[in-house]
């Protein structure tokens, strides 16, 4: 049986500037599955990133209501929204904000702290992820300066779900990455996600979308287009990408 992680209700974001209103979410009503990798797609400015910010509690919608595991995020002050997303969501982004002071496995535990104190058991289950997703030892006391942008994005993944978020949020992270890089770094998503994390990832990828097993399709701030596209396969057939080829030119992507 199916078990919703996120719900929004009316869900509305404008932002002000110079007297000018820009209406970008409008009225979104949308359910995310628990254990789905949900791709978000949709044109440039259609409100992809918006509407992740406002369902992670990046940023405070200005209406609506934000189902997150049963508590309207919406509702939370800032402080309040802080400690909901360090226990509950983990973020990676394009841009991969590791401190280049610290070593990879300090990064990690960093962020573990702030969830849990118990650093032996922490890093157990970091060295334990980093050998997952093929970071071996030898790196773990680099500096994120002396990784590759694939191995650091692999780092952030770590990072991410250190704390066991219910739902990590990634905002095109494969974004900056050569394609053997994004390839190994799609692959710990789809890993991950096969051990039951729920993953919302947005992209203007189509390989990037084909890990997903549902793809929203944002247009001017609503939802136009929703495709349940199965789960993603090592020998990914054919039958699956025209589905989603097919859905996207209906689309007008
Ligand atoms: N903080 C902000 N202040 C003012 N306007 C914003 C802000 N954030 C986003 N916008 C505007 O909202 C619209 C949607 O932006 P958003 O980044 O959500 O789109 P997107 O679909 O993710 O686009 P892209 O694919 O180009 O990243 C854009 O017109 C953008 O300029």
């Amino acid at each position: 049986m199916t078990k919703t992680i996120i719900k929004t209700e009316k869900l509305c974001k404008t932002f002000s500037s110079g007297g000018i209103q820009q209406h970008v979410l409008k009225n979104l009503d949308m359910n995310l599955i628990q254990g789905d990798f949900t791709i978000i797609m949709g044109s440039s400015g259609s409100g992809k990133s918006t509407l992740l910010y406002a369902i992670s509690g990046m940023d405070k919608p200005t209406l609506g209501i934000v189902d997150f595991a049963g508590e309207n995020i919406a509702a939370l002050n800032n402080d309040q929204l802080a400690i909901f997303r360090r226990k509950n969501c983990g973020f990676v982004f394009q841009q991969i904000y590791l401190l280049d002071n610290m070593s990879v496995l300090d990064n990690i535990l960093t962020s573990g702290l702030l969830v849990n104190n118990n650093k032996r058991e922490l890093v157990k289950l970091a060295k334990d992820l980093l050998i997952q997703i093929g970071i071996d030892e030898n790196a773990w006391s680099k500096f994120p300066t002396q990784l590759s942008g694939g191995e650091a994005q692999r780092v952030g993944i770590v990072r991410a779900i250190i704390n066991n978020p219910k739902v990590i949020f990634a905002d095109e992270p494969t974004g900056a990455l050569n394609s053997l890089a994004s390839d190994n770094v799609l692959d710990v998503f789809t890993h991950v996600n096969r051990d039951g994390q729920s993953i919302v990832l947005v992209t203007h990828d189509m390989k990037t979308a084909l890990r997903g097993n549902r793809i929203i399709y944002l247009k001017d701030g609503v939802i136009c287009g929703d495709l349940q596209l199965g789960a993603y396969t090592e020998n990914d057939p054919i039958e699956r990408h025209e589905k989603l080829r097919i859905f996207l030119a209906e689309m007008g992507w």
